[in-house]
């Protein structure tokens, strides 16, 4: 089992991690909270009051976690190409697999990575969501003090599945979206590249920004189901599950709901999947 595809992927996604954290942090908010009238107006209140500091809120278990997500996402992905198409990632430029077959890849490493994803994401989507300002005397105390007391007090108040909630959301967001994801790169590398020859540095970095655009945009409306899930439970229950979630959301806000966050999620996106697949590729070329 080619275990450089696993370490390309971790190093590979805590790159991209860092660029797009404020981002994500901005977007988990307008979201879930409904006290912002959009993007400018969220950034100049996170920065008043909590400063450069509150967009990079709930970062370090992402840092942390993405070693573990991101390789099992290319690893399963590589490795189940293997299995299907009997070639390993050095062997498929000259013998391409077919879109169907990287689409099933990745969908299968799309839906294992959702479940390590799962606890890391819920813990992220609970701290970016404080908004008391960090290190301020005199000011209120936020309920977490950081991730490992957050994960240790959802463990106690709610049992372990409480570290898994709205998990069903986050593989429905992430099984199809990742396959697409897949599909997206591989195709317009392929365009762009003469029969034969590895992809330009360029090639990659605009092939694996427009698959994280495509499988971001497709993934939004989901995402906002998740993210609204696992911020449940804070103050008591307000969704009966994820079907009474979309409904909910539905009737109090209209269709709108589901597209909170896209913009967003594609300005984060490009930058952050450009530098992922970069260094993915880079990282296995200089291990060959
Ligand atoms: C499938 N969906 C678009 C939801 C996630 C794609 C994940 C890719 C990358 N780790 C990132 O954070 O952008």
């Amino acid at each position: 089992m080619p275990v450089e595809e696993f370490v390309a992927g971790w190093i590979s996604g805590a790159v991209g991690l860092v660029l797009g954290h404020p981002f994500d942090t901005i977007k988990v908010r307008l979201q879930t909270q409904n006290t912002y009238q959009g993007i400018v107006d969220c950034i100049l209140k996170t920065y008043r009051h909590e400063s450069v500091l509150g967009f990079f809120k709930g970062m370090s278990f992402p840092i942390a976690s993405v070693a573990l997500v991101n390789s099992v996402l290319f690893g399963v992905y590589s490795n189940t190409l293997l299995a299907l198409t009997a070639t390993s990632h050095q062997e498929r430029r000259a013998q391409p697999p077919s879109y169907t077959n990287i689409f099933i890849a990745g969908c299968t490493g799309g839906l294992l990575q959702a479940y390590s994803l799962a606890p890391f994401d819920l813990i992220k989507v609970r701290l970016q969501n404080q908004t008391e300002p960090r290190m301020q005397i005199g000011s209120s105390e936020p309920r977490y003090r950081g991730p490992v007391h957050c994960a240790a007090s959802i463990l106690r108040e709610e049992g372990p599945q409480g570290l898994f909630r709205g998990s069903w959301a986050l593989v429905l967001r992430d099984t199809p979206t990742l396959g697409m994801y897949f599909v997206t790169y591989e195709g317009l590398c392929r365009k762009y590249t003469p029969e034969g020859q590895n992809p330009s540095s360029a090639t990659v970095l605009v092939a694996g920004g427009f698959a994280g655009i495509a499988s971001w945009i497709t993934a939004t409306p989901f995402d906002v189901i998740k993210s609204r899930m696992q911020m449940d439970g804070l103050k008591g229950r307000k969704y009966q599950g994820m079907l009474d979630c979309m409904a909910s959301s539905f009737q109090q806000e209209g269709i709108r709901v589901f597209f909170k966050g896209m913009t967003l999620n594609s300005a984060r996106a490009f930058p952050v999947n450009a530098a992922t697949f970069l260094s993915y590729e880079y990282l296995l070329s200089l291990w060959r």
